[in-house]
């Protein structure tokens, strides 16, 4: 039998496939219908400390090759997520992480030492990749900035917690990133990568932008992120060792879940393929992976996990 089971943060959960943050997650009926399905662990949708309404529509737009997006954070704010991560089931096996993604530094310290208190198995994504709120550049594109924020979350959290990463596209920042994260044993995984920021669709009939928010500027995602994201895994899985990296970008089949593991991925999420398609997308990415395993003689992640070969 083929085993899709990963086990990492001191548990093991059922598979490898969970949405990434965002998509699917922001109200608690997505959430429980994310946690009904062959998802293998849920995440909320990013939280700002207060609720947000987020950026003016229309936000988001498909494309023949994926998203933008310039949603703007919209969510029901941080104390609606951590009340569902209290009655959330444990249980079940499929952990539950919480997106934080705070204007501010002060902000995230505050969610994170809320949680703390809260002493909840939920493990905190700290997202320092939005690229659509106005006036808030992409903290993981701030080194320093970066820096300081990873101190404050060592000092404000005791557990293990992970971030999520804007793409970079250039060794000598994956080399810096890799030497701040590097200085945080608590600092459990990475999440490659968020949308690659700031792209802009034209839409050739209205000779307009697609999205309003930002003269059309927004986060692409789909086909069209999915070398930059394998990219983004593979270096951060040789640069930081005894760390995780998750999978994020261009997954819509086990073809592309297969890709980001041979790169390193310890799991995968799915974004813009579950916008469209809904949590049914699990159960046929999970099936269409483990059929490629079987074909190639893999039984585990395990098998080919990291093995991605040079030439
Ligand atoms: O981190 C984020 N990435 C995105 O692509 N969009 C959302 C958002 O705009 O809320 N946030």
């Amino acid at each position: 039998a083929i085993d899709l089971s990963v086990t990492w943060l001191g548990q093991t959960m059922p598979g490898c496939l969970y949405n990434a943050s965002g998509v699917w997650c922001r109200e608690e009926d997505e959430l429980e219908a994310l946690h009904a399905s062959a998802a293998a662990a849920v995440i909320t949708k990013s939280a700002t400390l207060k609720p947000r309404d987020g950026n003016p529509e229309p936000r988001y737009c498909r494309t023949p090759l994926g998203s933008i997006n310039s949603m703007g954070l919209p969510n029901r704010g941080f104390d609606y997520y951590l009340d569902y991560a209290r009655r959330y089931r444990y249980g079940s096996g499929k952990p539950l992480f919480l997106s934080l993604s705070g204007l501010s530094l002060d902000d995230n310290c505050a969610m994170l030492r809320r949680l703390a208190e809260e002493g909840l198995p939920a493990v905190p994504e700290v997202n320092l990749s939005c690229p659509n709120v106005p006036g808030k550049p992409q903290l993981g594109y701030d080194f320093a900035a970066t820096a300081e924020a990873l101190e404050a979350f060592d000092a404000a959290y005791s557990g293990l917690y992970g971030v999520k990463l804007p793409p970079y596209f250039d060794p000598a920042h994956f080399a810096a990133m890799a030497e701040i994260l590097n200085r945080h044993p608590r600092l459990a995984f990475v999440t490659c990568i968020n949308s690659i920021g700031n792209g802009l669709v034209v839409d050739i009939d209205s000779e307009a932008v697609v999205i309003k928010p930002k003269d059309g500027l927004g986060g692409l995602g789909g086909d069209y992120v999915l070398p930059t994201a394998l990219a983004n895994v593979r270096e951060f899985f040789r640069l930081l060792p005894g760390k995780d990296v998750v999978g994020c970008g261009g997954v819509k089949s086990g073809r592309e879940a297969f890709m980001h593991i041979l790169a390193g991925a310890r799991a995968v999420q799915v974004g813009t393929c579950l916008y469209h398609e809904g949590p049914g997308a699990f159960s046929r990415i999970a099936g269409e992976l483990a059929m490629l395993m079987r074909v190639k003689g893999y039984r585990s992640l395990d098998a080919f996990r990291g093995r991605l070969r040079t030439l």
